[in-house]
């Protein structure tokens, strides 16, 4: 063993101080203080705990994650060794070895060497994996929609297999599912480039599991999937009703689980809402962190619209984004191809949009025209609802206060609110005259509801998922 404290010390703090950064801090303090830097040898990096039991659980969760930490600072492929010590011994290095570095700003710089991958290597390695390179965290708008998918996403990315694992983002069409997924990948791919990723859709696992039935390859297929650090399946809906692919999958599932692999699924509905699921893949699903995306509000869909049209490096007025900010409130795909439709019409007669012009333009869009003859009635939610609760809508409206009509009457005031456009006074006016101080009560009301009840807050988003996809 060389000369403890020389070649991997510094990297060592380095790694510490960045896992830190990663983990909540409970977690950090119970595992990361008790472990300490021994010495290195060649290319591996000798740790100390004072018991095998600390060690095994260091060894199952975190190992994977010093080692790429390490190779990453490193430049070079470093592998660790665990070995146990005395109590006394543990305490005397920590006296001398603090464990991750002071704040950064007052540790000494260390020249770290960057892994170097040409840009072509890294899209390569991101085509090959069936990745679209341009789905990134930093071209996903964050809105009050989507704050808990992103930040769950950012740090399965930066922690793949330690923190949500699995995890599952479900939403709409067009809420972004696809974006968040192919960004874990990317970024990993940026950051970690030794770990192994694949991105496949349910429909391509589930052709390419028919296809080595056909060629008797399935150990082939098998292998394939279970050999990946970081799975990441798309669209998982469309297993529904597919018994054999089901189980295939559930086997996968299994063995990366064991081996502590990071798998991420996106779903356009609850697992609780698929059928023909079996039960015993549906609750691997729900094993981990569920996360869900929904429709982004009038503030997010303005930001999106400025953040695409920066990047397409085109001008469009203000009035124009926010005339289609305020019509298009299906999903974000919806957004982007009305946007994508003016800025070609303006570029290919290169001469600036009126908003008359684009509103004749939009006119067309099916987005549009599906906002504009379907647009959703209050007439409609309250229908939805009663239906929900086995209420007349004209009891709704009404003035009774039975107790079975005060909360499906304030959850409809609740969706009106959050879906359409109409403000708290029209909303009052559709109940039966009611005041626009009642809808707002009724909104606080159900937000809190939601707040405290898990169940009930379902209901509600299952309420709103099929009042907006009803306009679709
Ligand atoms: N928050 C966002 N910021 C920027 N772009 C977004 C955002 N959400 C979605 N998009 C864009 O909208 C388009 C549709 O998103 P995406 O394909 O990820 O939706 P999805 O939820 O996977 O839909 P589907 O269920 O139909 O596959 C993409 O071009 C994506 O980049």
């Amino acid at each position: 063993m060389t000369d403890s404290k020389s070649n991997y010390f510094e990297f060592w703090q380095e790694t510490a101080s960045r896992i830190k950064e990663t983990l909540p801090e409970q977690e950090y303090t119970t595992w990361f203080n008790r472990i300490v830097y021994i010495g290195s040898d060649d290319r591996k990096v000798i740790l100390a705990g004072a018991s095998q039991f600390i060690l095994d659980t260091v060894i199952s969760r975190y190992r994977d994650l010093i080692v790429n930490t390490l190779s990453e600072l490193t430049g070079e492929e470093v592998s660790v060794d665990f070995i146990v010590k005395s109590r006394v011994e543990i305490e005397e290095r920590k006296k001398q070895d603090p464990g991750e570095k002071a704040p950064r700003q007052e540790a000494p710089v260390i020249q770290i060497p960057k892994q170097k991958i040409s840009v072509e290597k890294n899209l390569k390695m991101k085509t090959d994996c069936n990745l679209n390179p341009s789905y990134e965290f930093s071209n996903f708008v964050i809105g009050d929609n989507s704050t808990f998918a992103y930040n769950a996403s950012l740090a399965i990315a930066k922690n793949p297999g330690v923190s949500y694992n699995p995890c599952l983002i479900y939403g709409g069409v067009g809420m972004g599912k696809t974006h968040l997924l192919n960004s874990i990948g990317n970024y990993i791919i940026d950051n970690t480039p030794e770990l192994k990723v694949m991105y496949v859709t349910a429909e391509m696992f589930t052709n390419e599991f028919i296809e080595s039935i056909g060629a008797q390859r399935t150990q082939g297929f098998k292998n394939k999937f279970r050999k990946v650090d970081v799975l990441l399946i798309d669209d998982i809906h469309f297993l529904q009703g597919k018994d054999s692919t089901q189980e295939e999958l559930f086997h996968t599932f299994n063995n990366l689980y064991e081996s502590k692999k990071q798998m991420v699924f996106t779903c356009d509905r609850p697992i609780s809402e698929l059928k023909n699921i079996t039960d015993r893949l549906s609750s691997r699903f729900e094993r981990g962190l569920n996360v869900d995306l929904q429709p982004p509000n009038y503030e997010t869909r303005m930001a999106i619209l400025k953040s695409k049209t920066k990047k397409r490096a085109s001008a469009m007025s203000e009035d124009i984004l926010n005339y289609i900010a305020v019509n298009v409130c299906t999903n974000v795909r919806d957004l982007e191809s009305s946007l994508t439709k003016l800025i070609a019409y303006s570029e290919l007669l290169d001469q600036d949009l009126s908003l008359e012009k684009a509103k004749e333009l939009l006119g067309t869009l099916p987005s549009i025209a599906a906002n504009g003859n379907q647009a959703l009635s209050i007439d409609t939610i309250i229908k939805v609802v009663g239906e929900y609760f086995n209420v007349s809508s004209f009891e709704i409206k009404g003035k009774k206060k039975n107790k079975s009509l005060i909360q499906p009457r304030q959850i409809a005031m609740y969706l009106s609110r959050d879906i359409t456009e109409f403000s708290t006074t029209e909303i009052g006016t559709e109940f039966g005259g009611r005041d626009h101080t009642t809808v707002m009560h009724a909104f606080a009301r159900i937000v809190s509801l939601m707040k405290g009840d898990e169940a009930f807050s379902n209901t509600i988003q299952k309420l709103k998922r099929d009042l907006t996809n009803s306009k679709k």
